[in-house]
């Protein structure tokens, strides 16, 4: 109704106005490839499409419509438009291998009344009440920093200096200790982490290849891959199974002990009686956090490295907080603005809308370009500068002294089906980040410039390599 009297008093345009790439029927998938471009660098060539066609472009991809969408406010609106039940797209390497195994999975996968039950149960411990959270953080990170030098490749000890050229594959193992602690809470550390640890080692590779293989078969349909038996497929058909059975065995030893824990399971263990639903919710929480904080903790340590001016001023402001500095809290929003580890935040629209000055109809998948939005000068002052500053500079009026629109940078999306891991990931990303950075000066080794690609996440197209200076 809303949007039939809006064009009828024409004040919105119908959708077909709409600018984007042409689309020649005959071609058919091809139109995909020649629009969309290599998957790798799909931010820059969505970029470009908005330098060409606006703030808001339609374009179809396979049988779906779509819009990308750029411009801060009609990001929000989207969130206004997602319905009870928001719904997003999914990897369609992992819906395919669910529906072959018939495969039940956690809260992402989730939809309508099972999502909702299960969303309203975590919303209270993960996101409201979360200082509970705090010790079993501190603890986990506390012993990765402590681990550093022990997976040095170089290490100079008159200069007192490691070098790290694996800092991903440390970041990945304390992503997933973080979730395991989390989860457990004190016992974790006492036991578990002793008769974990080698099914921990194993998770983190397997959590690992997963991502690696998935990013492979984001370029072709799953069903041609499995039709075919490419190798990317027939590996991400034998790791997922092995990585989901670690998942399990790990949650049963960890539930054995419940009684001792006073983390997120024993929380839950009223609420959630079935051992299979917490399986199939812990072990995707697992996986989503792995590269997700991983990748988003290696870019700010890749940008403190390289801005050793930053870097000192985050020093100096965070020695007497570790956990909540305003300027850490700035810093890592500053590098998800930079390189958003979720480039493209999607929903399909539950009801028609009006976005912009156009209609768009009910079922469209709307998509957030975080990427182009994050690094428009219209949004942000020197766009393309690491000012973690920008977040925190205000004059006596309350106003940003570096202008800038928040609503540009979404990193976690919000509304209903925001993250429910973004509390768990800030906390832990900016406590570790506020240690290492009181123990060390960080420079960077890689002698070219390291830029971001698709790989599913936000990642680097080099390995990243850091030295670590021990301080005095
Ligand atoms: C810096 C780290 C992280 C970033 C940038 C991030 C980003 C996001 C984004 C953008 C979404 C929304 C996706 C959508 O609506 O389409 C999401 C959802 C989700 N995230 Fe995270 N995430 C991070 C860490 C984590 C962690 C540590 C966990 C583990 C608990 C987690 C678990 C999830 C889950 C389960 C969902 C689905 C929520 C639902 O469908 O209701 N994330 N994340």
């Amino acid at each position: 109704m809303k949007l039939m009297s809006s064009v009828a008093s024409g004040k919105a345009r119908p959708f077909q106005d709409l600018p984007g790439p042409r689309r020649f029927p005959f071609l058919g998938t091809i139109n995909d490839i020649i629009h969309l471009g290599n998957p790798k660098t799909l931010h820059l060539t969505i970029s470009k499409h908005h330098i060409k066609y606006g703030p808001l472009f339609k374009i179809q991809i396979g049988n779906v419509n779509a819009v990308f969408i750029k411009d801060p406010d009609m990001m929000r609106s989207v969130f206004a438009y997602e319905g009870k039940f928001p719904k997003h797209p999914l990897p369609e390497a992992w819906t395919y291998f669910n529906e072959k195994r018939k495969c039940k999975r956690g809260l992402f996968f989730m939809d309508d009344e099972e999502w909702l039950h299960y969303r309203k149960l975590l919303n209270q411990p993960l996101l409201r009440n979360t200082s509970w959270m705090i010790g079993p953080i501190k603890r986990v990170s506390d012993n990765t920093i402590k681990s550093l030098p022990h997976n040095a490749k170089h290490s100079d000890c008159k200069e007192k200096r490691f070098e790290l050229h694996n800092v991903e594959s440390v970041l990945y193992k304390w992503s997933i200790e973080v979730l395991l602690s989390v989860m457990l809470g004190s016992s974790y550390n006492e036991i578990n982490a002793i008769k974990l640890n080698e099914l921990v080692e194993q998770f983190s590779r397997t959590v690992y290849q997963i991502f690696m293989y998935s990013s492979k078969l984001m370029a072709v349909p799953p069903e041609i891959a499995d039709r075919l038996q490419l190798d990317a497929w027939k590996q991400f058909e034998r790791i997922v199974p092995e990585s989901l059975a670690i998942a399990n065995k790990i949650i049963d030893i960890s539930i054995d002990d419940i009684e001792r824990g006073d983390g997120l399971l024993s929380k839950l263990e009223d609420c959630i009686p079935s051992r299979d639903s917490i399986k199939r919710i812990f072990s995707d929480f697992i996986i989503a956090a792995g590269d997700t904080t991983a990748f988003a903790t290696l870019w700010c340590l890749y940008l403190l490295a390289k801005n050793q001016a930053v870097q000192t001023m985050v020093r100096d402001e965070t020695k007497h907080d570790f956990l909540e500095s305003p300027l850490i809290r700035a810093t890592v929003k500053e590098s998800l603005r930079l390189f958003p580890i979720a480039p493209f935040i999607g929903r399909f629209l539950a009801t028609d809308a009006i976005i912009g000055d156009y209609c768009i109809p009910k079922n469209t998948l709307a998509l957030l370009s975080l990427y182009s939005a994050g690094r428009d000068e219209v949004n942000f002052y020197l766009p393309n500068e690491f000012l973690p500053q920008r977040w925190l500079r205000r004059d006596d009026k309350n106003q940003s002294i570096i202008p800038f629109n928040a609503n540009a940078s979404l990193p976690f999306a919000i509304g209903s089906r925001s993250c429910i891991g973004r509390r768990v990931a800030l906390i832990q990303m900016q406590y570790l980040l506020s240690k290492i950075l009181n123990e060390y000066r960080l420079t960077v080794l890689n002698d070219e410039e390291v830029d971001a690609e698709l790989k599913l996440v936000t990642v680097p197209n080099k390995k990243v390599k850091l030295a670590f200076h021990k301080l005095q």
